[in-house]
């Protein structure tokens, strides 16, 4: 049922990779991995024995420059050996703002973009991709997923003005179409997403608690349920959809997401935590 990589966790953010990986693993994924730098990795492995924790991105401070370009051929080397068996890549939770990290993400994602493996952009990612847009434009298989400032940066970098609440559904039409056709689910009280062809919203009830790292279980959840889809939208036997499968999988990941959030809160009320969450996402 599918292999999901979360690249992302570096000094300060450990919890956010955790929590993208373990919900895709809940939600059913055979096996979640986590490339992230040394100092996360002993940490997130202590999260959890499920979790498959590769300590191989390093940071500027821990880097000479003369070793640079072999680090970044090292690292490249490590996630290419098991890029064919991802089923999609979750790239930013926790991922810090490095640039020698930046640097050799954005060769990842170069990487996976040439062996066609979906992709889903949240957090420290979007800042780098806001950046350098060209890493993902025109490809059908990224997955955007700004919370309401990273959708601001995209606003403004990409159509060089504010949001327009009034007109949100047009204007995440008009982004989603700018990026070449990529999707963007714009969370918020509801959450939009738009592949530059169609516009949906997901508004079932969620959770009046915003506790951090919502987000992260929100885009492990996308990640696996677009592998899902892709497998039934290409499959002609299973075919039940001509719909874009990165579509599906925002839909499934938003629904899903926002009814275990409303379930926890039943139960915990203010003092509900991310963790509680994840506990509900197998929950009726
Ligand atoms: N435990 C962890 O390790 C966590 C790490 N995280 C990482 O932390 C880094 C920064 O992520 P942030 O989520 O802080 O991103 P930002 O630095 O963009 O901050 C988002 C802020 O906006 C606020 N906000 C959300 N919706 C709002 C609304 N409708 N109106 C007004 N304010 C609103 C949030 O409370 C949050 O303070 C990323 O690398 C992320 O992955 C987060 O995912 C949270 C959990
Ligand atoms: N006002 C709201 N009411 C109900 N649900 C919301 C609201 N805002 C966000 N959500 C839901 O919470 C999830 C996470 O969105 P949020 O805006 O908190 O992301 P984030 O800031 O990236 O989170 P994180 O703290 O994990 O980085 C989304 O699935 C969204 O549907
Ligand atoms: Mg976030």
């Amino acid at each position: 049922m599918g292999n999901i990589a979360v690249i992302g966790g570096c000094r300060e953010y450990t919890g956010a990779p955790y929590f993208a990986a373990i919900s895709a693993l809940k939600i059913g994924a055979d096996l979640s991995h986590v490339f992230c730098t040394r100092d996360a990795a002993s940490v997130i492995k202590s999260y959890s024995p499920e979790l498959i924790v590769h300590p191989i991105l390093e940071e500027s401070y821990s880097v000479r420059d003369e070793d640079k370009s072999f680090i970044l051929e090292n690292v490249l080397g490590e996630v290419d050996k098991w890029m064919e068996r991802f089923d999609c890549l979750v790239i930013g939770p926790g991922l810090g703002r490095d640039p020698f990290l930046l640097d050799c993400v954005s060769k990842i994602i170069k990487h996976a973009r040439q062996s066609n493996v979906p992709i889903v952009i949240d957090g420290d990612g979007l800042f780098l991709i806001t950046n350098w847009l060209d890493l993902v434009s025109g490809y059908h298989l990224a997955v955007l997923t700004p919370n309401v400032n990273e959708y601001k940066r995209l606003v403004q970098k990409v159509l060089s003005c504010e949001v327009n609440d009034e007109d949100a559904r047009e204007q995440l039409l008009s982004l989603a179409k700018r990026i070449g056709g990529v999707t963007i689910l714009r969370k918020g009280k509801a959450d939009l997403i738009s592949d530059g062809e169609t516009v949906e919203s997901v508004s079932i009830y969620g959770s009046p608690r915003r506790c951090g790292g919502q987000g992260d279980i929100l885009f492990g959840s996308v990640a696996i349920f677009l592998s899902w889809a892709r497998q039934i939208v290409t499959d002609e036997n299973l075919s039940i959809s001509s719909r874009n499968p990165t579509m599906l999988g925002c839909i499934a990941g938003s629904t899903l997401m926002r009814k275990a959030a409303s379930l926890a809160f039943e139960n915990k009320k203010r003092s509900t935590l991310t963790t509680d969450i994840i506990e509900c996402l197998g929950r009726r």
